[in-house]
């Protein structure tokens, strides 16, 4: 079978990042593995938020670094043809008087220290971005104009296309059933197809990361977790492409909305999901119970549906972690096996980064930002990276 420099398993918004950053930076021979096509799991379940909001300091940074890939993603991809479907409409988020006021206000405070450009706006204000919203309890408003959402399979299919363009090879539909290991260094992968070498293997498997603990022996601490997401369609109150995706910590699910096709509203709860035993990118079922619960949450906010219609809705898997954020980088003892893993629901916004930083982490080159942080003793060692929200895809 053949031999490559670096495999990466998993083609989905990371994996495909991973292996365009890999051939950017020089690297030669590089396989991509994935067990179905490229974007297809959970990365096509994204609802494609892009912010740099973030109570947790490091992971202002990769996604403020993400941003500007985003903002600029056909030449940073050397492709006049690529697009992320960016549509910058700008985030707004607001808590009440309550237990997410201060929270709310240091963040805030810290993404401006770290150049973020970043405004508070009064009541006022905030309704003339977003009229289709009452902002009656809003004791705190921040609004970052340099934000909105885009299309997370586009710009995995786009990194996917730089990346085979720059030489990678990418083969679909092929399932990795183990790791090759050799007196504690990896020497490949095998697969549904046969053994294939290398003596580094980036694993980018989302929620199918259990699979690679056990393979490695090592604890992953990792769930897959099933969220509901909303298409609601209010004909009074359209939820227009130039209003700002918007956060809403005030509510008990801490909901985040965002425009969905021009006029309808997305919409789910930034809390803890549903637990899986098995990992599984499946459609889940909803329960009507929780239409009626996050509806009257939305009406709430947004008087007008209180008469809206549900148009669609769909569910999608995160990958969670005991703190919500991800694990990046090398697994001690097992060498050449580096991870990117349990981004909890965040992880397209910091895609560009991270598949930068594990392209440099496995050519042995310096990272643009530390991987210190994330890396996976931080559980042992209780430096965990808790936002200042709770869990929650916020961060
Ligand atoms: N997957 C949900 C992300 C929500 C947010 O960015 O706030």
């Amino acid at each position: 079978m053949k031999s490559y420099d670096v495999i990466v398993i998993g083609a989905g918004v990371i994996g495909s990042s991973v292996a365009f950053h890999l051939a950017e930076l020089g690297a030669k021979n590089v396989l991509v593995l994935d067990r179905e096509t490229i974007g297809a799991g959970t990365t096509s379940q994204s609802s494609g938020i892009l912010r740099t909001h973030y109570s947790v300091r490091e992971n202002v940074e990769l996604a403020q670094r993400s941003w500007s890939v985003f903002n600029n993603f056909a030449s940073y991809l050397g492709d006049e043809e690529a697009s992320c479907g960016l549509v910058k409409c700008g985030y707004l988020i607001t808590a009440a008087d309550d237990d997410k006021l201060e929270p709310l206000r240091g963040a805030l405070a810290q993404q401006k220290a770290q150049g973020i450009a970043l405004e508070l706006l009064d009541a006022a204000q905030a309704r003339e971005l977003l009229p289709i919203a009452s902002f009656d309890n809003a004791a705190l408003i921040g609004y970052e104009p340099e934000a909105g959402f885009a299309d997370a399979y586009l710009v995995a299919t786009s990194f996917a296309r730089g990346a085979r363009r720059r030489g990678v090879t990418i083969r679909e539909n092929v399932n990795v059933q183990r790791l090759l290991i050799d007196n504690g260094r990896v020497t490949g992968v095998s697969t549904s197809e046969g053994d294939y070498h290398a003596p580094v293997v980036i694993s980018t498997q989302n929620i199918w990361t259990p699979e690679l603990a056990g393979w490695t022996g090592v604890a992953m601490p990792v769930v897959p977790e099933r969220h509901a997401v909303l298409a609601l369609e209010c004909d009074a109150a359209p939820y227009t492409y130039s209003m700002p995706v918007f956060k809403d910590l005030a509510s008990p699910g801490m909901l985040y909305c965002r425009s969905y096709g021009g006029n309808q509203m997305l919409v789910s709860e930034g809390i803890v999901g549903e637990a899986l035993q098995k990992s599984d990118a499946e459609q889940g079922d909803i329960p009507l119970d929780y239409v009626a619960e996050v509806g009257a949450q939305v009406a709430d906010r947004f008087p007008a549906y209180e008469t809206a219609g549900l148009a669609s809705s769909w569910t999608g898997v995160y990958d969670v972690t005991p703190d919500w954020n991800p694990v990046l980088g090398r697994v001690p003892g097992v060498q050449g096996l580096i991870v990117g893993f349990g981004f909890s629901g965040h992880g397209f916004k910091l895609s560009p980064t991270v598949g930068r930083v594990l392209a440099q982490e496995a050519l042995g080159l310096a990272t643009d930002v530390s991987l210190t942080p994330y890396e996976l003793g931080r559980f042992q060692r209780g430096a965990l990276l808790t936002g200042k929200y709770g869990l929650g895809a916020v961060s």
